[in-house]
């Protein structure tokens, strides 16, 4: 459903931060982008919507080259890609209720959305969203009043009220405690999975990208270095993303964690049974 072809992106400043990048997603498939600091991955997330105009290169979402379509149209197919940032980006000063709403921004026109009428399906999908993200009672709180965690599950729900096809998640976890950033990183994929979306997820931890992404790709100095699977992740694919380190210890650790998971998701299935 998404598709790279040969995309180049070289900043005014001579920095050029993807080199030719091609790459495939099937619908449906959530991809973890791994890679050192400055190996182009928000660049490349970025590049996707046009946040970040791509120098050369194709981005096909279902075979609408989306870096050659203009201003209207890149509108419309930005409704097709919920974002979420590693800030949250929410209005501080607007409820929970408001900033899960102003991702139908794209669908509502400016006057409506200015004067807050939404449409009452709007409402009542941010209200099954909240609930589902677990923020239900918090609906007419303050964004300012959340702590992280609760931050980025209504950046979350408001990615998903646009009804997306493609999540493109920017470093989710980047201000989070470990335990939360596996919670948030366990929503997105099981979201994911209920709404049949790909994603494709910036994330500096490879623990969490080995334990949530079903493909990992491995970026470095603008070009992709690894393609394939969680398990492939050995230390020597390791040092050829990030240099040389001992990754033994973190090999180790992610399969720790994983056992960990299984025997807890079995002592809740026993306990419900
Ligand atoms: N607005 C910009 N202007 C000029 N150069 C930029 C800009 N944004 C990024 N770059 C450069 O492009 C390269 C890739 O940056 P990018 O932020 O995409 O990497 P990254 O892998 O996401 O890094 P990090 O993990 O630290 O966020 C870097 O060399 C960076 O300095």
């Amino acid at each position: 459903m998404l598709r790279l072809e040969n995309l180049v992106k070289r900043y005014k400043t001579g920095d050029q931060a993807l080199k030719g990048v091609n790459l495939e997603i099937p619908k449906g498939q959530v991809l973890a982008l791994i890679g050192p600091s400055g190996a182009g991955k928000s660049t490349l997330i970025r590049c996707i919507n046009r946040l970040v105009e791509p120098t050369a290169g194709a981005v096909y979402l279902n075979d609408v080259n989306v870096a050659a379509v203009g201003a209207g149209e890149l509108r419309r197919l930005r409704r097709r890609m919920g974002m979420i940032f590693q800030e949250y980006a929410l209005v501080e000063r607007l409820t929970v209720m408001e900033n899960v709403l102003s991702g139908r921004l794209g669908y509502v026109g400016f006057w409506r959305s200015w004067f807050r009428k939404f449409p009452p399906d709007d409402v009542a999908e941010a209200f099954r969203l909240l609930d589902r993200v677990g923020l239900m009672h918090m609906a007419d709180k303050r964004a300012d009043e959340l702590s992280g965690g609760q931050r980025q599950r209504v950046g979350i729900a408001r990615a998903l009220i646009q009804n997306p096809e493609l999540l493109l998640v920017d470093e989710p976890t980047a201000s989070l405690d470990p335990k939360t950033s596996r919670q948030i990183m366990r929503l997105v994929c099981e979201l994911c999975t209920e709404r049949g979306l790909a994603a494709i997820i910036n994330i500096h931890d490879v623990m969490l990208a080995q334990m949530f992404g079903q493909r990992i790709v491995g970026l470095q100095l603008g070009e992709i270095v690894y393609d394939g699977p969680p398990n492939g992740l050995t230390s020597d694919v390791l040092t050829t993303i990030y240099g040389e380190e001992d990754w033994e210890a973190t090999i180790d650790k992610v399969e720790e964690e994983e056992e960990e998971e299984t025997t807890t998701a079995e002592a809740v299935l026993g306990a419900d049974r």
